[in-house]
C-alpha cells in the first residue's frame, strides 16, 4: 500500500513507466507504486525551435514517450495498460536547451556552459489514461511540467574533467546528476529536488488528487494546486466496488472510474498543466459538493481494525502453497490454482483478490502472478523465504493470540485454551513430534536466514578467531558468518534433536570453511571454546533464574578479552518501540523484552564491560560486549 492514498488508488490499474531512466523508477518505487517499465522507443529529435518555451519541448517530448508504449502495448502485445506515465528531463541555460551529453566533448561543452551561473531543469510529465473500445485505443492525457532553479559553483578545468571521466554526467540532462557526485557542483536548488533528479513526485501526486478526487463543481475555479491532499482526507473514498452510494455521498467522493464513464467531465486547467481528451470518457457522478463536509475516519484504526484478516489471508494462502503454485506456473487463473491446490474456485478467487488488494500478487487479464517479494520472501523455497515462519504464526501464535483476552487477564500463557495441553506437554511434543520441531525448525530458520546479515555486521568482528552461536540452530548465522569473517571458526551449539534435524537447512554451496555442529543443551553442558559466544533471540524466551543460569556459564567461560553478541530488538527506554518486540511480548512466555539500559544492566552484572548497542533498523537489534580483563 503506498503512503500516499492518491497513489494508493493506483494499486489495482495496470501502471507502466514508459521509462528506462532508472532514478524515476526508484523514486516511484521508493513511495510504494508499482508498475511495469517498457521503455520509450520515442527518439528525442522533436524540433526544438518550434517550441515556444524550453518546458513545451520537455512536456511534448514526454507525451510522445508515453503515448509511443501505449500504443506499442495495445498493437503489438494486445495489452492494454490503464495507465502509461512518460517524463522528459532538460537542462535550460541562456535560452539553449541540454539534454543528455553524446559524447564526453559534449558533456564538456555543457558543463562548462553551466559553470557559475543559475539554470532551470524542467521536467515534462505525462499521464495517459488508455482504454481500449472495439479494438481501438482510447487516451486521455494529462500533463504538466516543474521547474527546478539550480546555481553551480564556478567549476575549474580540473573538477570539470574530473567529473566527466567519471562517466556519471553521460546519461543525464546537462551532463550532471545532482543525486550524485554533480551534487558538489551545486551551490543552491530553488523548487522540488527530485524534479532535478528525473521526476516531479509531488507534483505528480498533486495531479493524480486533481484526476482522482476533483473538487465539487461549484470550487472548479478556485483549485489550489498547492497541498497533497492528507492521507486521513483520502483514507474516506472508497475503492472499494460494493460500496453504496450513500456512503459515496456522504465522504462527497469524486472517482475517475473508467467503467462509468461519462462525457463532460470539467477540465481542470491550471498553471504549468493541462488535461487533454482524446476519445476518452471521464465520470461526471458523484460530484456532489458534500466534500467539506465529510467526517474524517481514522485510518490508523481502521487498518488495525482489519489487520487480522490481512494477516489471516496471507497466512492461508501461505499454507495452501499459492504463492509456490503461482511462481513455477503462473500467471494462473483462480480456477486454475483451486485445481493445484484442491480448494473451491470461489473461495480460492475472493483469497487471490485479497492478496492482490494486499499487494502481494498482480491480476492481469492472463490471471495471478506473484509479486517480487511474494517470490522471495513467501514461496517456500525463496531466497529469504518466510514461509516456515508464516506456518509457525499461522498454526501456533495465531490460536495463542486468539486468547489473549484470557491471556491478559490472567497474565500467563494460553497453551491450554488454545491447544488443550499445556505449555510443558506441548514442550514434549516438540521432542516427540518430528512435524512439530520440523515447523519450529523452518520458522526460526526463516527469522534467522533473513537477519544473519544485519546481526553479523552490526559490529565488525574480524578479531574473533573463534565463534560458538549458542542455541544457533540450523546455522544460518553461523554460515552468514564465515561468509563475512573467512577467517572465524564458527560452532552451532544446540540441542540434540536440533542437531539431527539440520541437514535440510544447509546450503547448497559447500562453504570452504565448514560450520561445525555440537549437541548439547546450555542450561546443563559445557560449552565449546571460543572467543566470542552469540546468543541471538535467545534471552527474549526465558526467565530469570534460566538466564541467571546462562549468562553465569558464558561468563565463567569467557576468557579475558573474548566478547559475548546479544541480538535481539532492543526496546526503547519507554519500553513501548518497535511496537513488533511489545507485541511479541503479548504471546506472555514467560521471558521478557528488554530496553537497552537493561541489556546493559543485565550484561554487566555477569562480568561484562564496555557494552555497546547497535540498533540496527531492521529486525534484529545488537548489543556487544566484552569479558572484564584482569586487574593488573
Ligand atoms: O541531476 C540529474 N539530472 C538528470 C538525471 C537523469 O537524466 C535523464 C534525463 O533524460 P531523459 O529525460 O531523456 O530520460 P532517459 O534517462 O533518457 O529515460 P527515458 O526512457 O525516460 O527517455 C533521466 O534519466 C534523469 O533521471 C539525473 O539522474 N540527475
Amino acid at each position: 500500500m503506498a503512503l500516499n492514498p492518491v497513489l494508493g488508488k493506483l494499486v489495482s490499474k495496470r501502471v507502466v513507466l514508459a521509462s528506462a531512466s532508472p532514478r524515476r523508477q526508484e523514486i516511484l518505487t521508493n513511495v510504494g507504486l508499482r508498475f511495469e517499465v517498457v521503455p520509450s522507443w520515442f527518439k528525442e529529435t522533436l524540433e526544438k525551435s518550434s517550441f515556444a518555451a524550453p518546458y513545451e519541448y520537455a512536456v511534448e517530448t514526454a507525451k510522445q514517450k508515453a503515448l509511443e508504449v501505449a500504443n506499442r502495448m495495445h498493437v503489438k502485445h494486445l495489452r492494454t495498460p490503464d495507465i502509461v506515465i512518460g517524463a522528459d528531463t532538460i537542462v535550460s541555460v541562456d535560452e539553449q536547451i541540454l539534454e543528455k551529453p553524446v559524447d564526453k566533448q559534449d558533456a564538456y561543452r555543457m558543463l562548462s556552459r553551466l559553470s557559475g551561473k543559475e539554470h532551470s531543469v524542467f521536467t515534462g510529465v505525462a499521464i495517459i489514461h488508455c482504454s481500449s473500445k472495439g479494438n481501438q485505443l482510447e487516451t486521455e492525457i494529462t500533463d504538466f511540467y516543474e521547474e527546478t532553479k539550480v546555481k553551480f559553483s564556478d567549476l575549474s578545468e580540473e573538477l570539470l574533467w574530473e567529473y566527466i571521466h567519471s562517466g556519471e554526467p553521460m546519461d543525464k540532462a546537462g551532463g550532471y546528476g545532482i543525486q550524485a557526485l554533480g551534487g558538489m557542483l551545486v551551490e543552491y536548488v530553488h523548487g522540488d529536488f527530485l524534479n532535478v533528479v528525473g521526476f516531479p513526485l509531488n507534483h505528480f501526486c498533486k495531479k493524480l488528487a486533481e484526476l482522482y478526487y476533483p473538487p465539487p463543481k461549484h470550487t472548479v475555479q478556485h483549485i489550489k494546486h498547492d497541498s497533497i491532499p492528507s492521507v486521513d482526507t483520502f483514507e474516506n473514498l472508497s475503492d472499494g466496488e460494493s460500496e453504496s452510494s450513500n456512503f459515496t455521498e456522504h465522504k462527497g467522493a469524486n472517482k475517475l472510474d473508467s467503467s462509468r464513464m461519462c462525457p463532460s467531465r470539467p477540465v481542470y486547467n491550471c498553471e504549468n498543466s493541462s488535461s487533454v481528451r482524446t476519445g476518452f470518457t471521464v465520470p461526471l457522478e458523484n460530484q456532489n459538493g458534500a466534500s467539506e463536509s465529510a467526517a474524517k475516519l481514522p485510518s490508523k484504526i481502521l487498518d488495525l481494525m482489519d489487520g487480522f484478516k490481512a494477516s489471516k489471508a496471507l497466512f492461508v494462502a501461505s499454507k495452501l502453497k499459492m504463492f509456490d503454485y503461482l511462481k513455477t506456473k503462473g500467471p494462473l487463473k483462480a480456477v486454475d490454482v483451486a485445481n493445484e491446490v484442491g480448494t473451491s474456485v470461489c473461495g480460492t478467487e475472493r483469497l487471490l483478490d485479497a492478496c492482490v488488494a494486499l499487494g502481494l500478487l498482480e491480476k492481469t487479464s492472463q490471471g495471478y502472478s506473484n509479486t517480487d517479494s511474494a517470490n522471495t520472501y513467501l514461496t517456500s523455497d525463496g531466497e529469504y523465504s518466510l514461509h516456515g515462519y508464516i506456518i509457525h504464526s499461522n498454526d501456533h501464535l495465531w490460536p495463542l493470540f486468539t486468547n489473549l483476552e484470557s491471556a491478559v487477564r490472567e497474565g500467563s500463557r494460553q497453551n491450554h485454551r488454545a491447544f488443550g495441553r499445556k505449555a510443558e506437554d506441548l514442550f514434549k511434543d516438540y521432542y516427540h513430534s518430528q512435524e512439530v520441531k520440523q515447523r519450529f525448525m523452518a520458522a526460526m530458520h526463516s527469522i534467522a536466514h533473513l537477519t544473519a546479515r544485519d546481526v553479523a555486521t552490526a559490529f565488525d568482528l574480524s578479531q574473533f578467531k573463534s565463534t560458538c552461536d549458542l542455541g544457533g540452530c540450523t546455522g544460518a548465522l553461523a554460515h552468514e558468518l564465515i561468509q563475512i569473517y573467512p577467517n572465524m571458526k564458527v560452532t552451532v551449539f544446540d540441542l540434540p534433536e536440533v542437531i539431527a534435524n539440520i541437514s535440510y537447512f544447509q546450503p547448497s554451496e559447500q562453504c570452504a570453511a565448514p560450520v561445525t555442529f555440537v549437541s548439547g543443551d546450555f542450561f546443563k553442558d559445557n560449552l565449546p571454546e571460543a572467543d566470542l559466544y552469540i546468543l541471538s533471540r535467545v534471552l527474549h524466551d526465558w526467565p530469570d533464574e534460566k538466564i541467571h543460569v546462562l549468562l553465569s556459564k558464558i561468563s565463567a567461560v569467557c576468557k579475558p578479552g573474548s566478547a559475548l553478541l546479544v541480538a535481539e530488538i532492543v526496546l526503547d527506554e519507554q519500553k513501548t518501540h518497535p511496537a513488533r518486540a511489545v507485541l511479541q511480548s503479548l504471546s506472555m512466555t514467560e521471558g521478557k523484552q528488554r530496553s537497552g539500559s537493561e541489556y546493559k544492566q543485565l550484561l554487566e552484572k555477569y562480568g561484562f564491560t564496555d557494552v555497546q548497542i547497535k540498533i540496527t533498523g531492521t529486525l534484529l537489534d545488537a548489543v556487544l560486549c566484552f569479558k572484564k580483563n584482569l586487574s593488573p
